[in-house]
């Protein structure tokens, strides 16, 4: 070692080595080359050096190396030492943008004209506030993307990625601010059952507490069902006696060949009434009426859970009956009543009973995360698995890199009343609005009474979520659901049904199968989506991401696909004060967005 520096030493002059603006004395450079951890095969040349960090570069350069700190040599590290643009510095230095970078991927908040002391350990603060945050280099995944940046790395670190449990995860790199997702969507488009399979991928448990109330919501839901298919009966029943009384009023003779929703002709009336396809015996109608009378009184979930399970046995006989069975089939007119409904009314008597414990399945299936339909929250963060870090974090097994998100969702009914809620959410790092594909031909009554296409009300939802002050700078994913049900649905139901999508033509109708029909549909909806956004919100770009809700994995690739678009929008704001053009360095595949 000796003759090594001694030949190093016999190579350059100590007037050639210009160390922050000033040449070293012989005795500096002694310093320098005898020191722990020496700037290798040093050169003739300007350099500059970060005493207290040890960081060591070329003048006008980023770091290229760490030496050994605390050094008396050579002159005042400059401002400008490396030439940085980035408004933000470490020890008085502006630091390059690849360092920025850096710090940005390792999860370090620095906004423009934050001041950093670094200290050799890699322990760090904010300038003035003495705290120190933590260290810089503990966490593998720092040294990892240094290493990809080319950016010096204090030595006897770079081997042992092990070396620091996560324990040691400094919290100055963990302490970004929780990024809050908000959750919305028209009621049924998906938003709670999101919101649920976030939950099963991310989140804790549900708590004993929650499985209770979401038991009772099930319990009491059936009976909501049951209470929509109820009314619906009534009505079809009353359209069939119309119906009769028509036909019995210009064909007194009667008729043979009746339709399915016509009565038996031929009968007195008061026979009729009770006869009708849609029509229930007396007990039934007893019970029908009683139970009608409750929801109507709005007594519904004050009542239950304590009478399900005494009246499940009628219950799962009133479904049961042929007369609810043949409104059950009417399904797609009936308004208010979800897919769901047979999946549960099937297992009503199961259900109801004292021992019923949610499945899984049930709980994603029940509509809502809880009773009272306010706002559910969910904090969690996702490991790293970006199109960065499979390169680096995953091969070598570190410590992911973790964000932490709150997912806010929010049902339908917090979004009416003149969106007072919305105003009152805070700091909203992106919105996701859920919408229904299948929605396309489905009727909604509006609050005013008017039925609509439930599309045209998502659209105009979105559109006034979108045009909230609140948000004005907010990214937007629009996820669009139910894409298993679209794909089923679009061969059977044409898209033009809905009339904002009325100059839908898809290409060689007679070559497409149902499946790049679908997806042809679904890439129309999706832009025109982004086109209502980018005219509303000065031509900024609409992420769209497509869903099966049902389906767990779709969920997953959903909110990683958000937590990209996030970084990019990260990185974009940073680099619009930085730099324009250089993303290649940190590029977000966006390509299951149509553009
Ligand atoms: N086929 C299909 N059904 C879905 C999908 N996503 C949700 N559903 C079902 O659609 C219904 C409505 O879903 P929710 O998640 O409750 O809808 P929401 O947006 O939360 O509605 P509200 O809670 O009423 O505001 C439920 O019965 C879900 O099981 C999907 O991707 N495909
Ligand atoms: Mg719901």
């Amino acid at each position: 070692m000796r003759t090594e520096r001694g030949c190093a030493a016999n190579q350059v002059r100590p007037g050639e080595i210009l160390v922050n603006g000033r040449g070293l004395s012989q005795g500096e450079l002694d310093l320098l080359l005898g020191c722990a951890v020496p700037p290798e095969r040093l050169a003739a040349g300007r350099y500059w050096y970060d005493k207290d960090s040890g960081l060591w570069g070329k003048e006008g350069e980023r770091p290229d190396r760490i030496v050994s700190s605390k050094l008396s040599i050579g002159g005042k590290l400059q401002t400008d030492a490396s030439n940085g643009t980035t408004q933000v510095f470490i020890n008085g230095r502006e630091i390059t943008k690849t360092e920025l970078r850096m710090l940005k991927l390792a999860n370090v908040q620095c906004p423009r004209n934050t001041h950093f002391w670094l200290y050799d350990d890699g322990s760090y603060e904010e300038e003035g506030q003495n705290i120190i945050k933590g260290n810089i280099w503990q966490k593998a995944s720092t040294r990892l993307i240094a290493t990809l940046f080319s950016l010096p790395i204090p030595r006897g670190l770079k081997e042992d990625t092990t070396l620091y449990s996560s324990r040691f995860v400094p919290e100055y790199l963990e302490q970004k601010k929780v990024q809050k997702l908000l959750l919305v969507g028209l009621e049924g488009s998906g938003s709670s059952t999101i919101f649920k399979q976030a939950k099963f991928l991310y989140g804790t448990e549900f708590s004993p507490e929650e499985i209770l109330n979401l038991k009772l919501m099930i319990q009491s839901n059936v009976y909501k069902y049951l209470s929509t298919l109820l009314e619906w009966r009534e009505c079809f029943e009353d359209e069939a006696l119309e119906e009769e009384k028509e036909l019995g009023m210009s064909n007194h003779k009667g008729d043979e060949n009746v339709t399915e929703c016509e009565l038996p002709t031929g009968e007195p009336k008061a026979v009729q009434s009770t006869s009708s396809l849609y029509s229930l015996n007396q007990r039934l109608m007893h019970f029908a009426n009683w139970l009608l009378e409750i929801v109507a009184l709005g007594n519904l979930d004050a009542f239950f859970p304590a009478a399900t399970r005494e009246y499940a046995p009628i219950v799962e006989e009133v479904w049961k009956d042929p007369a609810i069975q043949a409104t059950y089939k009417r399904k797609n007119e009936l308004h208010f009543l979800p897919d769901v409904a047979s999946y549960f009314l099937d297992r009503v008597v199961e259900i109801s009973s004292n021992e019923y414990e949610p499945t899984e399945t049930d709980i994603l299936y029940a509509e809502g995360v809880n009773q009272w339909n306010g706002l559910s929250t969910l904090e969690f963060s996702l490991d790293d698995r970006g199109p960065l870090s499979d390169s680096y974090a995953d091969k070598a097994g570190n410590p992911a890199i973790q964000t932490k998100y709150q997912l806010i969702c929010m049902n339908s009914k917090g979004l009416t009343g003149g969106f007072k809620c919305l105003g009152m959410l805070e700091d909203i790092r992106a919105i996701i609005f859920c919408i229904s594909l299948a929605d396309y031909d489905q009727t909604w009554v509006q609050s005013s009474g008017e039925p609509c296409n439930k599309m045209i009300v998502s659209r105009d939802l979105f559109e006034d979520v979108i045009r909230h002050p609140s948000f004005e700078d907010t990214p937007c994913v629009l996820l669009l659901n139910k894409y298993d049900a679209f794909e089923e649905k679009i061969s059977r139901v044409p898209l033009t049904v809905c009339e904002w999508f009325a100059d839908f033509s898809p290409v060689r109708p007679h070559h497409t199968s149902q499946t790049s029909l679908a997806s042809h549909a679904y890439y129309y909806v999706a832009v025109k989506f982004k086109d209502l956004y980018s005219s509303v919100a000065d031509g900024r770009k609409l992420f769209v991401f497509q869903t099966k809700a049902l389906e767990r994995r779709t969920v997953d690739d959903a909110f990683r696909y958000i937590r990209e678009v996030l970084r990019w929008d990260d990185v974009k704001n940073s680099d619009a004060g930085y730099c324009s053009a250089d993303e290649s360095s940190y590029s977000v595949d966006m390509t299951t967005s149509p553009s």
